[in-house]
């Protein structure tokens, strides 16, 4: 093992720093493995541990960067391939250790500026003065690096695999639909409507919240996406899309029974169904009020360029996949921390029954109601930061940027943990999040940020505030048991039946006397 070890160190570590190469301090680990498993099995320790032993270098002002090696993925687990990665642990100034530039050991030259990751502070210790331009991240050589597992299945039109001027074409159509505009006009109703409904009828009973949320994410998005309501169609697509998700995640080792086969199995059906609804609206040539309708009129009007179906359908997929797993986990963290957390509830339950005073039971909450809401994104900003539903955001180098070749993970967990950041940072205490604006705070990376911010960043929000608004209003409820919840790798209450919850009793009375 010693030797392996050493071997692994000589050949890929101490080679490139003895020649007067930048790489940053850290340990080579296992061949092909590195010190992945010990990452996913550590997580958040692990990082603090390598910070420690780094912490000489970067005392000194020397290269700042957390570094491993690891397999493509970097701690999504696809060991396919042998890739290099470092880990840039984003902190607030204060943490840093020293705001000096980075500079190589070696060759005195300024290492990666931040603005190439085109993220507000680029992930790395020490701040920066500037916040990056938005584009500057594709322009330095850096573009998003995400598992090829995750590529594959999603499609090459997938906006997360794409850059340059595909990658704004696919974006510009991508807040085309979940923009302002399409937001008040069309999202909205139908959100509200859906989530009526979805969270109606179940007093008196035991629920799984994380089904629950799950479901409500998948068909709330197919919804808007294609007008699909509960039925045949949706459980078709739900038991594909479960199948597509689960082989994002996989190693891509492309076999009969892997989770990576089943993946492209399940892309090739959704592809399927979505390709055969195309050709019924063509021939059809019916008008709808949804977002399909809205790509296969665009560019009818020369205003913009005409999307590909083989775009349609990877937009359509993207958009699926990206608000799946994001809602519905902070939907279900944000019940579980409120029933945790009485008076955050309290508090939460006035700011929507106040809302509710003048309306009719079934009239719908709209634009303006969002806009008045300020304890309600404070309530999910809390629980993206201490649920953490988003370790971190990839990138890889496409030219000489002292590193190519290497994958960057930038692991904005740290930075939910910041301690000068967040005082008394782990407990869920929402306040926070109104007493200084934070939202506008140059390290406020819940949503990514530059060029590829989260376009669903309101969309997600106005969902799951909606959520929150019916199951607050209509319910008071009990934790069954004591529901354990796995942050890491991912947020999930294993087993499906750690976030059952007990609706003892129905506010309906207040909702309607109001
Ligand atoms: C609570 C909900 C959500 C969270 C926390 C979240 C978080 C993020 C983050 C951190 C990124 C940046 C990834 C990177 O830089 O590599 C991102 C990108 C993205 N998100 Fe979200 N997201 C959420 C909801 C949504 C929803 C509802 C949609 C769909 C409308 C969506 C669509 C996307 C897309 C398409 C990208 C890629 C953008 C690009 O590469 O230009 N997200 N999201």
């Amino acid at each position: 093992s010693s030797l392996l070890l050493r071997w692994n160190e000589v050949r890929y570590g101490n080679g490139p720093r003895k020649e007067g190469g930048c790489l940053p301090p850290g340990r080579m680990g296992w061949p092909l493995l590195g010190e992945t498993t010990d990452f996913l099995k550590q997580g958040p320790s692990f990082m603090k541990q390598r910070r420690l032993r780094t912490q000489p270098e970067m005392d000194a002002g020397r290269c700042c960067w957390v570094e491993m090696d690891v397999a493509a993925g970097d701690g999504v687990a696809s060991f396919w391939r042998r890739r290099r990665s470092i880990i840039l642990a984003a902190l607030s100034p204060k943490t840093s250790h020293n705001n000096t530039p980075h500079h190589c050991p070696s060759s005195q030259r300024e290492a990666v500026p931040d603005a190439h990751l085109g993220l507000p502070d680029g992930g790395v210790h020490g701040p920066r003065a500037q916040p990056p331009h938005a584009a500057e991240g594709e322009a330095g050589g850096l573009v998003p690096g995400y598992p090829q597992s995750m590529l594959d299945i999603l499609g090459r039109n997938n906006i997360a695999a794409v850059h340059g001027p595909l990658h704004r074409h696919m974006r510009g159509a991508m807040l085309g639909l979940v923009g302002p505009v399409a937001r008040r006009q069309s999202l909205l109703p139908k959100i509200d409507a859906f989530m009526r409904s979805h969270t109606s009828g179940w007093a008196g009973s035991v629920v799984d919240v994380q089904a629950k949320t799950k479901e409500m994410a998948l068909l709330s998005t197919l919804r808007q996406i294609a007008g699909i309501t509960a039925g045949p169609l949706s459980d078709a697509l739900k038991a594909e899309l479960y199948t597509l998700v689960l082989g994002t995640i996989s190693l891509p080792i492309n076999l009969p029974g892997t989770s990576y086969y089943q993946g492209f199995q399940a892309r090739k059906k959704l592809v399927s169904i979505l390709e055969q609804m195309i050709t019924e609206r063509r021939s059809s040539g019916d008008a709808h009020d949804d977002m399909l309708d809205v790509l296969l009129r665009s560019g009818d009007d020369g205003t913009r360029d005409k999307i590909s179906d083989e775009q349609i359908i990877d937009l359509l997929i993207a958009l699926i996949y990206s608000g799946y797993e994001t809602m519905s986990t902070t939907s279900m963290m944000a019940v579980k921390y409120l029933s945790e957390h009485p008076l955050a509830l309290e508090e939460l339950r006035r700011e929507h029954l106040d809302i509710r005073k003048g309306k009719s039971p079934d009239e719908a909450i709209n634009y303006d109601d969002f806009k008045s809401m300020a304890f309600t994104p404070a309530v999910i900003f809390e629980t993206l930061r201490l649920a953490t539903v988003v370790n971190g955001l990839l990138r890889k180098t496409t030219k000489d940027v002292e590193m190519n070749g290497w994958r960057i993970y930038v692991y904005t967990r740290e930075i939910n943990y910041d301690p000068f950041m967040y005082p008394d940072l782990m407990t869920f205490n929402p306040w926070r999040w109104l007493e200084k604006n934070m939202e506008l705070h140059p390290h406020f990376m819940l949503f990514g940020g530059g060029g590829r911010m989260c376009p669903g960043k309101e969309v997600g929000t106005v969902e799951i505030t909606t959520f929150l608004h019916y199951f607050v209003t209509r319910y008071r409820w009990e934790e069954e048991g004591k529901n354990t919840i796995l942050k890491f790798p991912r947020v999930e209450a294993p087993n499906g039946c750690i976030s059952e919850f007990k609706i003892t009793e129905l506010l309906q009375q207040t909702f309607c006397r109001v």
